[in-house]
């Protein structure tokens, strides 16, 4: 997929990985709309990405991604300056044990909301382009992080919800694809968030866990998470893949064709 002149729309833009998928669409030569809850971040990176590459590459939108209406209205909005959209991220997440509801509203709510409103503006039976779709999840969405197991429930959704979605989209022909990415920690503000006794809930006394296992594996850069964004973006091939990137290496996950040929174990019933 060329990216020159594509309309790209980011959630949670404004900083983190979010702001590392804006920088490698716009290098790739796409227009993006960033979308944030967080006005004066956002406005921020506005005003640097214009200096770098133009006021017409980038537009900033003030939405919240559980509000219906907010992200309906922006997605109106991009389509009505920028013409339409070609590239969705559901980037836009939190980890927050202690208000769970907030994390599985944002986290998956927020993905599945993002995805529904854009193939009503990106599929082709409704007169859209076609194009593709990446949701953000985690390697908590394939394995449990254990001091936050509502971040791992979302991020397991996130994952099957866009596997399904996959499926929809292409035996439905929307000419949309839909990938996931899943990766390890990342050095961004999320990380932080974590060591907050606000954010554990009553899970603080495992917060040990998550340093160990960094310490043990190491802490991605975004910059290397955001080329793996574009290989699922660039590559027409994917569509319902799942792409794991850890310190050591990225790559696609194998499931089995269906749930019957996992590797199972047979249990006597008698
Ligand atoms: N950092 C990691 O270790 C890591 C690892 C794997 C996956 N992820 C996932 O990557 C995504 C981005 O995380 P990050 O590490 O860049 O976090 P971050 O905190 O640096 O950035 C998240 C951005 O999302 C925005 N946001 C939060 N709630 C929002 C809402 N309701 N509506 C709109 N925007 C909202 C925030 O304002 C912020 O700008 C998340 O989905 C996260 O779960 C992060
Ligand atoms: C110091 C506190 C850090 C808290 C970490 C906060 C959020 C991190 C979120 C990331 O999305 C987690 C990414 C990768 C680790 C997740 C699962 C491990 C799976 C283990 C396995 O099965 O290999």
């Amino acid at each position: 997929m060329d990216l020159k002149d594509k309309v790209c729309v980011v959630t949670g833009a404004a900083q983190g990985l979010g702001r590392s998928f804006v920088e490698i669409l716009l290098k790739n030569g796409s227009k993006v709309a960033l979308i944030d809850v967080n006005k004066s971040l956002g406005n921020e990176l506005k005003s640097t990405l214009d200096q770098e590459y133009g006021r017409d590459r980038t537009e900033f939108y003030l939405a919240d991604v559980t509000s219906e209406e907010d992200f309906k209205g922006v997605l109106e909005k991009i389509v009505k300056t920028f013409g339409r959209i070609d590239i969705l991220c559901n980037n836009a997440g939190i980890i927050n044990e202690k208000h769970w509801e907030k994390t599985i509203a944002i986290n998956l709510g927020g993905v599945v909301r993002g995805t529904y409103l854009a193939l009503e503006h990106m599929k082709k039976e409704n007169g859209g382009n076609g194009g593709v779709i990446v949701n953000v999840s985690s390697m908590a969405g394939l394995g449990p992080l254990p001091m936050a197991p509502i971040y791992t429930a979302t991020k397991h959704g996130v994952v099957g919800f866009s596997r399904a979605m996959a499926a929809v989209s292409k035996l439905a022909n929307y000419g949309v694809r839909i990938n996931i990415l899943c990766p390890w920690f990342v050095k961004t503000s999320l990380l932080s968030s974590m060591s907050s006794e606000e954010h554990i809930g009553s899970f603080f006394p495992l917060k040990g866990i998550a340093e160990t296992m960094m310490q043990n594996r190491g802490c991605l850069e975004a910059d290397v998470v955001a080329k793996a964004f574009l290989v699922l973006v660039k590559d027409e091939s994917k569509n319902g893949d799942v792409l794991m990137i850890d310190p050591d290496e990225a790559v696609f996950v194998s499931f089995p064709e269906r749930a019957k040929d996992f590797s199972t174990t047979p249990v006597s019933l008698e």
